[in-house]
């Protein structure tokens, strides 16, 4: 039987890069209009790059260095001579005879090199069309969802700890559920929301197989008394992973957070290229708070209003880094990125949305399913951490004894079919 891995590379990346092909002739006009013939000479040499780069890949060509002089090439051409160094025959890494993680993120790469090599299309983003759409096509679940906070928010001065609580557990559910509908897994397919985000929940309990929230509500809880003279000041770091609804979900359990008091700041970290498909950029984190503002909708624009004033505070700040589109697993982060990890660790939850992530927390290794979560990260413990994930692909740790066996006889899939997700939570300071 293929694996998924191979599946992936043979399949999705090659028919992931053909809609990005597409998406430059389709704009072609636009491009004209924009900047002239030199828009389409750029254009067309971007095409070409992309169709020999796709030429590459199916016929299992070694990896090739950058030659972008982007910030991160250098970074990334460190990266490969050491993957080279690593095979034992000497034989160069090739397309099908590497980690597939690092794969899938190098052709997210190369499709930036052939855009970065051909200004002006170095500032155009070719996933951004299918961002804009899947946010569209969940607009009635934005409504339900925007609504349902706006309640809340309402309420709140009235709550006890446990409703309080309660709700925050409804929010982080919502925003791990979100988290279903990436465009990656579906090679860029429609995968929008289209059922009531609250009302799903109870059915879909039973398919998340560890939930750890109860601990992610404590650490907030703590966090509350830690400063000093008792002045709350907790910062929540969420790592985000895809535009359109899930984003929202992530956007509406931060402004409750605030709003109910559990964080003062909160951090969201975003790709600064385009990426997997669907990931949040810089441009696609504002567009929607503009357009949730925008909406014609109450409760919609009133949570834009309020989203776009948390940014002009400071109260939200939207952060990006090379290291989150570098192949690297996270473990290698407090050497290859120790600005970034430092930052991190003056936060008191971080919040990992999303399979990638939890591919590079784990460093994608084939651990048995019982290991737990705490040993799979290898001593990446910046801070108290959680990862909130569907799964969609074939790594998964801390599950108790048997529960992947019967899994498996049950549904061979269930590590890629996106039925199934996680709540797994780590903290330096538990006990072990
Ligand atoms: O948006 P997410 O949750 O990170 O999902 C993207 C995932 O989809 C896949 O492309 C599925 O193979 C994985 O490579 C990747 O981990
Ligand atoms: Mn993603």
């Amino acid at each position: 039987m293929w694996s998924f891995a191979y599946l992936t590379v043979r399949d999705r990346l090659p028919t992931i890069l053909t809609k990005v092909i597409d998406t430059l002739h389709r704009n072609k006009d636009n491009f004209f209009k924009e900047y002239g013939k030199e828009g389409v000479q750029a254009e067309k040499t971007a095409i070409s790059f992309l169709s020999r780069l796709r030429n590459e890949l199916q016929t299992d060509k070694p990896v090739l260095s950058l030659t972008d002089n982007a910030e991160d090439s250098e970074a990334w051409n460190e990266y490969m001579r050491r993957q080279q160094d690593l095979m034992e025959d000497g034989r160069p890494v090739s397309w099908f005879k590497s980690p597939w993680l690092y794969m899938e993120c190098y052709m997210y790469r190369r499709i930036q090199e052939a855009l970065y090599m051909n200004p002006p299309m170095d500032k155009f983003d070719v996933f951004k069309e299918g961002k804009t759409q899947s946010y569209f096509e969940s607009q009635q679940a934005i409504k339900t969802l925007c609504t349902y906070l706006q309640e809340l928010i309402t309420n709140m001065e009235n709550m006890t700890e446990i409703q309080l609580r309660d709700s925050f557990l409804k929010l982080l559910q919502i925003s791990l559920w979100g988290n279903k509908c990436d465009l990656s897994i579906s090679a860029g397919q429609d995968n929008s929301q289209k059922s009531s985000p609250i009302d799903s929940l109870p059915d879909l309990q039973r398919f998340i197989l560890v939930d750890d929230s109860s601990m992610v509500w404590s650490t907030l809880v703590a966090a509350q008394g830690a400063g000093s003279s008792g002045k709350k000041h907790a910062r929540v770091d969420i790592i985000l992973d895809n535009a359109g609804f899930e984003l929202i979900t992530d956007l509406v359990l931060a402004d409750f957070l605030v709003s109910a008091g559990l964080a003062k700041q909160i951090r969201f970290h975003g790709k600064s290229i385009p990426w997997f498909v669907s990931d949040v950029t810089k441009q696609d984190f504002e567009w929607t708070i503009m357009q949730t503002m925008a909406a014609n909708h109450k409760w919609m624009s009133a949570s834009g209003v309020q989203w776009k004033h948390f940014m002009k505070e400071g109260t939200w700040s939207y952060h990006d880094h090379i290291f989150w589109t570098l192949p690297h697993e996270f473990c290698d982060m407090a050497v290859d990125a120790a600005d970034l990890y430092s930052t991190l660790q003056g936060s008191d939850l971080i919040l990992f949305k999303g399979d990638l992530n939890y591919r590079k927390l784990t460093g994608d290794r084939k651990w048995e399913h019982t290991v737990p979560f705490d040993q799979a990260l290898r001593g990446f413990q910046p801070a108290p951490l959680c990862s909130l994930r569907t799964l969609k692909a074939d790594v998964q740790v801390g599950l108790q004894p048997g529960q992947a066996e019967k899994l498996s006889s049950q549904e061979p899939d269930w590590m890629t079919n996106g039925r199934y997700a996680v709540v797994q939570f780590s903290s330096p300071c538990r006990e072990q």
